[in-house]
């Protein structure tokens, strides 16, 4: 089975610990992900900032785009991002605008499944027209009430579209082999690593159950 790729969710709103972090976790992730209240504060400057520090590394900003695809996203990818997210529940026309956006960089697409009451439906239409990856996603409030993104996962991932299929909420060492299992393409990881006394050694730890998990 090939790797899943690691994602990295920066989530922090300061701009200086957001790099630091980054270079501390760098060694073990594939994809820094600039999370959504972190772009919100520090703004196009940290894509930046992050692109010319890490030209290698892929880029997912989290725009969680809602309205004006094209027009929103356009920006952040000329600044290198690699990936943008945007909502499902934004709908086609939204989705169709980013998609737009992406083309013109050779960049990708992201939707972000949080909250659609179909998941099946919107991940199908989003494939159609042309998104790459599916994001499954319990985000912090929900994870807040108790609620996981498992059952979600394991529905959009057996739908056998032609995407890869990203899970976000909570994801933590201990549930990273049903992740892997349950077919996972990029894994997110946010507060196990930034709320690990070295997160550093715990994103080297996430590596290796990915590594060990996907044999
Ligand atoms: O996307 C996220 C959240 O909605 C805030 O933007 C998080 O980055 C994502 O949930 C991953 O973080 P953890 O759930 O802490 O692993």
């Amino acid at each position: 089975m090939a790797r899943p790729l690691i994602q990295m969710a920066l989530d922090s709103l300061d701009f200086d610990q957001t790099v630091a972090l980054a270079d501390q976790v760098a060694p073990y992730v594939d994809i820094f992900e600039i999370g959504t209240p972190c772009i919100k504060y520090n703004g196009i400057n940290l894509v930046k900032a992050l692109r010319e520090r890490y030209p290698d590394k892929l880029l997912l900003v989290d725009l969680k785009t809602m309205d004006a695809g094209e027009y929103e996203a356009g920006a952040f990818y000329a600044a290198g991002a690699d990936i943008c997210t945007v909502l499902g529940v934004s709908g086609l026309a939204t989705i169709g605008g980013v998609i737009k956006a992406a083309k013109k960089h050779a960049a990708e697409v992201q939707v972000d499944l949080i909250n659609v009451p179909n998941k099946a439906e919107c991940a199908r239409e989003s494939a159609k027209l042309g998104a790459q990856i599916m994001g499954v996603h319990t985000g912090l409030d929900a994870q807040a009430a108790g609620q996981t993104p498992f059952t979600d996962l394991n529905e959009v991932a057996s739908l056998g579209l032609n995407v890869r299929v990203s899970v976000a909420g909570g994801i933590k060492p201990a549930t990273i082999d049903q992740t892997v299992k349950a077919g996972a393409n990029i894994i997110v990881v946010g507060a196990a690593i930034y709320g690990a006394p070295s997160p550093a050694e715990a994103a080297r730890e996430i590596r290796e159950l990915v590594e060990a998990a996907a044999v």
